[in-house]
């Protein structure tokens, strides 16, 4: 996601740079523009690192026909920044690119999960972006609602949210038995944003014929060794469980259809939000590594 302001008709580019941020526009017929950007210099080794990225300044070329330029004003800290053009745009607008976060979460929970009032629905990374929506979702369609986090501020922030029960997952003594107390019938939906052994202790607290979303696998995406088991297949089998990946993209189509029903219960304060803002577009990489490690409330940002 990004928001960016029109600085300029005719410049949309998509480049291989981590984040640009055009800084300076030059007067004169050719309107040369320098931009700071953030370049991966070395691939990640394990948990990306600040010296992993290069902060450069670079000229634009110059902008042709049927492009616009952008200049950031708030910038994600997810690898998808996109923008979009519209023919009538004017300069100083403002234009929003992809957001997936709410979306992730209202698809996710819909379509792959398929609640039904009644049932229990379970969430990891519950205080982050995808992970707060999902709770709050799952409220509003008439589920008991279980989350964890990494912190004791994240678990009370779950509760101002609605969730059900909630707990540290670096605190509890074992995640089994924290489960199982959250929700001694165990889970109908399991939205997973996390993976790894989190994800093959709850499914084994799946009740029969549960659904399981992959959503993300966020304890695994540094692992430069593959993680092992346990494995899942048995309580998959006997549990006749459903277990499907997703990316929001899938449901592109129908965007409007998300975008509006949670603008909606946003309004009606059913959806409340919160935003992780760094300032600086300096601090772009400092923004990202702490979204990993946990440093977010709600949607990591940066203003640029
Ligand atoms: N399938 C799709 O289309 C999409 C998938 N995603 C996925 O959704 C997930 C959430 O994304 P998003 O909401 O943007 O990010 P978040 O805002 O949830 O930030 C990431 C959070 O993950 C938690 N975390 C980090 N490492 C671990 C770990 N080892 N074990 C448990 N929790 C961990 C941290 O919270 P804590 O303090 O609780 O540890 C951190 O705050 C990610 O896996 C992402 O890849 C996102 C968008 C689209
Ligand atoms: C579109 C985003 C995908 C993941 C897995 O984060």
């Amino acid at each position: 996601m990004c928001m960016a302001k029109l600085r300029e008709r005719r410049f949309v580019r998509s480049s291989p740079y981590v984040g640009v941020c055009p800084s300076s526009l030059r007067s004169g017929f050719f309107r040369m523009v320098t931009a700071k950007v953030w370049v991966l210099k070395k691939h990640f080794e394990g948990f990306p690192k600040t010296s992993d990225f290069d902060l450069k300044k670079i000229e634009l070329p110059k902008l042709k026909d049927g492009e616009l330029l952008l200049e950031s004003v708030f910038l994600s800290v997810d690898p998808y920044m996109r923008a979009y053009s519209r023919r009538d745009m004017k300069e100083g607008d403002i234009m929003i690119g992809t957001q997936v976060a709410s979306l992730t979460a209202y698809f996710g929970l819909l379509e792959v999960c398929k609640m039904k009032p009644g049932e229990t629905v379970l969430v990891n990374a519950a205080a982050g972006a995808v992970g707060s929506v999902v709770g709050q979702l799952a409220k509003i369609g008439g589920c008991k609602v279980v989350g964890c986090a990494g912190s004791d501020d994240k678990v009370a922030y779950l509760k101002t949210l609605g969730f059900d029960e909630a707990f540290n997952y670096k605190t509890v003594s074992s995640l089994d038995e924290a489960l199982r107390k959250a929700s001694p019938d165990g889970y109908d939906c399991f939205f997973d944003n996390v993976g790894g052994e989190f994800a093959s202790i709850a499914i084994n607290q799946m009740k029969k014929y549960g659904r399981i979303a992959i959503c993300g696998a966020i304890s695994l995406y540094n692992d430069t060794v593959p993680q092992k088991g346990p494995y899942t297949q048995v309580p998959m089998i006997f549990k006749e469980l459903q277990m499907e990946g997703f990316i929001v993209s899938r449901w592109n189509n129908r965007r409007e259809e998300g975008v509006k029903a949670l603008l909606k219960w946003v309004m009606e304060g059913k959806v409340k939000y919160h935003e992780q803002v760094t300032e600086g577009f300096e601090n772009m990489p400092m923004a990202f590594i702490g979204m990993l490690k946990g440093e977010n409330l709600g949607k990591a940002v940066v203003k640029v």
